[in-house]
């Protein structure tokens, strides 16, 4: 469980995160939304310790360790000239004596086969001796996840995992994402930018406006207010 309190952020002289209080359950997919520039990578990132932030960022009732926190961004990151497993292998990184993490050919065959496991689990063992780069965005980003799932974090923050993908993968992906929260009892927080998507797939949904939680509850809530209507407002 991720569980966040009072998380404040100033860039500058600007606050541009107020006391943000949010949590996520083990087992659970907490979507975030909000319009742009309201705040929501702003707070995944002070949650995972990337930016300044004041407040308390705890995981499983502990201070957060170096590897508690998964991460998987919009652009995907992968080492393109890599196979598949040895991007996902990267994941142990943290876990591993340097000697053994500076050359992927030094990787220990147990986390071969563990990077490999990770792979199935996202449905792409079958192309794990591929090049990174020569996958699709949406196999790419299910690559990600592989490299976050071997990393062994009981919680993943995902800032717009499928704003790059069409909407086949970005279901896809969404899918997993759920699917290894519920199964794995992993605590997966994603910044989306389709409401409807979220609806479907998170099990909370919190929104975000001008840096402060507006909107905490179910998946079905309305969540219509978090976003301007500049063309109607136009219009009238
Ligand atoms: N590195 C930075 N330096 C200064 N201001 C920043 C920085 N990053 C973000 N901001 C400002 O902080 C506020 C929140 O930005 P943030 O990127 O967190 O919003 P967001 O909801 O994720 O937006 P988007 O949906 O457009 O990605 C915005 O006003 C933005 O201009």
């Amino acid at each position: 469980m991720l569980s966040a309190t009072g998380l404040t952020v100033h860039y500058g002289s600007r606050r541009v995160l107020h006391e943000v209080d949010v949590t996520v359950g083990s087992g659970e997919l907490l979507a975030v939304l909000g319009a742009n520039g309201s705040g929501k990578s702003t707070m995944l990132r002070a949650a995972a310790g990337l930016v300044p932030a004041e407040g308390a960022v705890t995981v499983d009732g502990r201070g957060r360790g170096p590897l508690d926190i998964a991460l998987v961004f919009q652009r995907i990151h992968l080492v393109g000239s890599r196979s598949a497993l040895d991007n996902v292998c990267t994941g142990a990184l943290g876990r591993l004596p340097l000697h053994r993490s500076l050359t992927p050919a030094l990787f220990p065959r147990a986390l071969r086969e563990e990077a490999m496991a990770c792979l199935e689990r996202v449905g792409l063992a079958d192309r794990a001796h591929d090049r990174a780069a020569g996958l699709s965005g949406g196999q790419q980003q299910r690559v990600a996840i592989a490299r976050a799932l071997c990393q062994r974090a009981p919680v993943v923050l995902a800032d717009e995992p499928v704003s790059a993908l069409d909407p086949a993968a970005a279901e896809q992906v969404l899918d997993l994402l759920a699917e290894l929260a519920h199964a794995e009892r992993l605590a997966v927080l994603a910044v989306l930018h389709q409401p409807d998507l979220a609806r479907r797939y998170a099990d909370r949904i919190v929104g975000l406006r001008d840096g402060a939680v507006v909107l905490d509850g179910d998946a079905d809530q309305p969540v219509e207010s978090l976003y301007p209507h500049p063309l109607l407002e136009s219009a009238s």
